[in-house]
């Protein structure tokens, strides 16, 4: 087990709603993810798991329980939507991210934005604006600006369901491959079982709100990784079983 860089130590949260009620949004959540590691976070709609992201960026503060997790200023963030600023061109909208994070940080960034566009294999579109680029090339512009931060974990809130499913595998791979490359510290929302499973090395999965953890479950494959391989199939089960999915509708469709 890689040193954690994240440890949620039963953390609550409840939000006051209309009629002076608290609603409990998570409960008693306890989990570690280690350097380099990417974790997928699936769960039933609203049990929490964007609110754990919030919670883990610093957005909002746990209710009761304890989280140590880098520092906000430490952290990249990717939504659904790319959020690009339309006036600017894509390199700019990188240097500006990386401008407004240089003041706190202790060491250098270590690679040019361009390097982290390279990456994103748009080396060719550094001068364009936003609106010149498909939906998920703009989405991959984001990820180049949240690495370009160089940050010590990445947070990404259901960054492909905004896209059509071919785009989103293409981005999948996309993801993966970069993963495979810098070794990332990743914590990933999804709704989508495939998703987590096909990428991540661990998934942690959340009941109905208030979201407890209800497995973080290991997925010890190679990449590229095959649906026959034996632990993808035992997580994919697994995880199926606790979202409650009966045998018969399992079938991949
Ligand atoms: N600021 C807030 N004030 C009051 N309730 C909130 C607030 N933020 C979230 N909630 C409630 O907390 C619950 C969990 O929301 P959250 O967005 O974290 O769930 P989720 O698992 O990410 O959902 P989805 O999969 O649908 O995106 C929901 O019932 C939501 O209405």
């Amino acid at each position: 087990m890689p040193e954690p860089i994240i440890t949620f130590d039963g953390v609550c949260k409840s939000f006051a709603v209309p009629g002076g009620e608290q609603l409990q949004v998570l409960d008693d959540i306890s989990f570690t993810v280690g350097d380099s590691e990417f974790v997928a976070i699936l769960g039933p709609s609203g049990s929490g798991k964007s609110t754990l992201l919030n919670i883990l960026s610093g957005l909002q503060k746990p209710t009761s329980g304890l989280l140590d997790a880098p520092s906000p200023e430490e952290i990249g963030f990717v939504f659904q939507r790319a959020r690009l600023l339309p006036w600017r061109t894509v390199q700019e909208n990188l240097e500006i991210t990386r401008a407004a994070r240089s003041q706190n940080r202790r060491v250098p960034f270590q690679q040019q934005t361009s390097e982290y566009l390279a990456a994103a294999g748009l080396s060719d579109y550094g001068d364009f604006y936003p609106a010149a680029l498909s939906g998920g090339m703009q989405q991959r512009v984001s990820i180049a600006r949240a690495l370009a931060t160089e940050p010590a974990m990445l947070l990404m809130d259901e960054p492909f369901s905004a896209l059509d499913e071919m785009t989103a595998r293409t981005q999948r791979l996309f993801l993966r491959d970069l993963w495979l490359e810098r070794r990332s510290t990743i914590v990933f929302v999804t709704h989508n079982v495939m998703e987590a499973i096909s990428l991540a090395t661990s998934v942690i999965v959340l009941s109905a709100r208030p979201g407890r953890v209800l497995d973080h479950i290991t997925i010890d494959a190679e990449h590229p990784r095959s649906l026959t391989d034996p632990a993808v199939e035992a997580a994919y089960e697994r995880v199926m079983g606790l979202l409650g999915v009966p045998e018969q509708d399992r079938a991949v469709v």
